[in-house]
């Protein structure tokens, strides 16, 4: 029988070992360590020595052995290393190592299957563990909120951003595999002419030492003023044209001054635009079928893996900024991918139940559901948790007066008899989340975008310099010699040539992710968040 004993047997191990005396240890990532030692199978790791590079997490110093855990950002699960007392002496929380030794088994019945017998270690970048803001107890989500820079550095964090970048090549692949021959990647502008949304809440482009009351041409950088774009959707309407379907995730810009958990200043849409789309079932359908099956192939990384079974706050001593209310993220996982198809409501039959909610059932909301006044969010919540129990709702054919100009108009039946006027669109709104994605079928005729235009105020007056003079250029179709389409001119040139019924739609990515992840505000998904009054590093 084997006896277990914590010894240091170094030159033994080295004698056992097959490489040279002068070879290095290979260096290697804890994630493929760990995960190597986890296999039934004997561990080929085993009694070879190794080297790892990563920050101490804590480190743990008795008379005659010390433990460190380090990590190097690959896994949420640390690696252990043993180390003699005067090999330990410089080591403290928050250091950055080098470390090599002996990947040895651990006695059964241990936390972790083997640990680092340390023969070198190199302090490469020292940390003073008095003044060290992350530490291993509970921090409150507040406090860390307000170093976001050093924030990365607890695990949870950590395994966040490595979830983010699964879902980004997980999200290429879902695209490329979609029926009907995939979609193209595009990248858009970020500075753009154009406030999409028409919501006039947009950040507004300055060169440095700009005169910001300025109007004339030559004073703006471009000649007229810029934003920082709110969607892609208009530009995505201009690839889709040439490309068939398109989809992008860029990051966007809103001026609104929200304090809420669910907003950002700067957050990432998720946005695809197919051309040759007739109806909205079709933009819905493709909407579930990529959410769907964007989980499931997150589901089946190690990376989703390690989220779905990660020790939440509480349980792990180490605030991790997940929600604490003993949701089973597995299961939410599982309704997404498996669940029965998603439901469809149109907007008029949602405000009916919720006025019947308010009249039959005593439910009762901050501002009354009218048709006219739009859902707001306690309605949104209501409709999914309530009227839907908790599963994943389409909310389609909004009036068209609370909706952006280039809409296309509804295709319900005859029957459907809604108060006004009403557009082919959506929200999708998910428990918790409520709305995480909007689309719609775009209004492809030059004549009616033009009208669109003209009622939402977005057609500018001609400026004529000599109203005697013959016109310079042929009139654009369908406008007046009074009226001017000004930055939307290029858009209103979709329809002018070859323009094709399309649709598409805008997913919020942060929010999505934070559903997936259990993470109730949208300024925990983000490393680095922005909103109304913080922008700190
Ligand atoms: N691409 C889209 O349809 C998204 C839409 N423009 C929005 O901002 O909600």
């Amino acid at each position: 029988m084997q006896t277990w004993r914590r010894t240091f047997a170094t030159s033994v191990a080295r004698l056992g070992h097959s490489s040279t005396p002068n070879s290095r240890p290979a260096l290697l990532r804890c994630a493929q360590i760990l995960q190597a030692s986890k296999k039934e199978e004997p561990c080929s790791l085993e009694d070879q020595e190794i080297k790892v590079n990563g920050l101490i997490r804590s480190v743990r110093k008795q008379k005659r052995f010390a433990f460190a855990e380090i990590s190097d950002g690959s896994t949420v699960e640390p690696l252990q290393a043993i180390l003699k007392p005067a090999q330990a002496a410089d080591l403290s929380t928050g250091a950055a190592v080098e470390i090599s030794g002996v990947w040895k088994a651990c006695p059964p019945g241990k936390e972790q299957t083997h640990e680092l017998q340390t023969t070198e270690v190199t302090v490469v970048g020292a940390s003073d563990p008095e003044t060290f803001p992350i530490q291993k107890k509970y921090q409150s989500t507040d406090f860390l909120r307000q170093i976001p820079h050093l924030r990365i550095r607890t695990p949870f964090q950590s395994l966040l951003a490595r979830f983010r970048s699964e879902c980004l090549f997980q999200l290429g692949n879902v695209f490329r595999s979609l029926p009907n021959g995939g979609f193209t990647q595009v990248q858009p502008p970020i500075i753009t002419s154009s406030d999409c949304e028409g919501a006039g809440e947009t950040f507004t482009l300055l060169a440095r030492g700009a005169v910001t009351s300025s109007s004339t041409e030559t004073d703006h950088f471009f000649r007229s003023p810029k934003y920082l774009t709110v969607s892609s959707q208009l530009h995505l309407e201009a690839y889709a044209a040439e490309l068939g379907n398109v989809w992008t995730l860029t990051p966007v810009f809103r001026a609104e001054k929200s304090d809420t958990p669910r907003h950002l200043s700067e957050f990432y849409m998720l946005e695809a635009e197919a051309n040759f789309l007739y109806d909205l079932d079709s933009l819905t359908g493709l909407v579930e079928h990529m959410l769907r099956d964007l989980t499931r192939r997150l589901y089946d990384s190690p990376v989703g893996q390690e989220l779905l079974s990660m020790k939440r706050a509480g349980e792990s001593g180490q605030e991790s900024g997940a929600d604490q209310s003993g949701l089973d993220l597995r299961q939410r996982w599982t309704a997404l991918m498996d669940g029965p198809k998603w439901h469809r409501i149109t907007y008029t039959q949602a405000i009916e139940k919720l006025q019947q909610a308010v009249a039959e059932k005593g439910a009762s909301f901050k501002h009354p559901p009218t048709w006219d006044g739009g859902l707001q969010t306690e309605h949104e919540k209501y409709i999914v948790e309530v009227l839907h129990q908790g599963s994943p709702v389409f909310v389609t054919d909004y009036p068209k007066a609370i909706k952006p100009f280039y809409m296309a108009p509804s295709q319900v039946g005859e029957n459907d008899s809604t108060p006004g006027e009403t557009v082919a669109c959506f929200d999708l709104l998910l428990p918790e989340v409520s709305e995480v994605a909007g689309g719609s079928l775009r209004e492809h005729r030059l004549p009616n975008i033009i009208q669109n235009m003209r009622e939402y105020g977005l057609i500018k007056e001609r400026a004529s310099a000599n109203p005697d003079a013959p016109p310079s250029e042929p009139l654009y179709p369908h406008l007046s010699p009074t009226e001017d389409l000004g930055h939307l001119q290029w858009y209103a040139d979709l329809r002018r040539w070859g323009s094709a019924p399309h649709g598409g739609f805008g997913l919020g990515f942060d929010r999505f992710l934070g559903y997936l992840s259990g993470v109730s505000s949208v300024r925990d998904i983000v490393s680095f968040p922005r909103y109304f009054g913080r922008a700190d590093c």
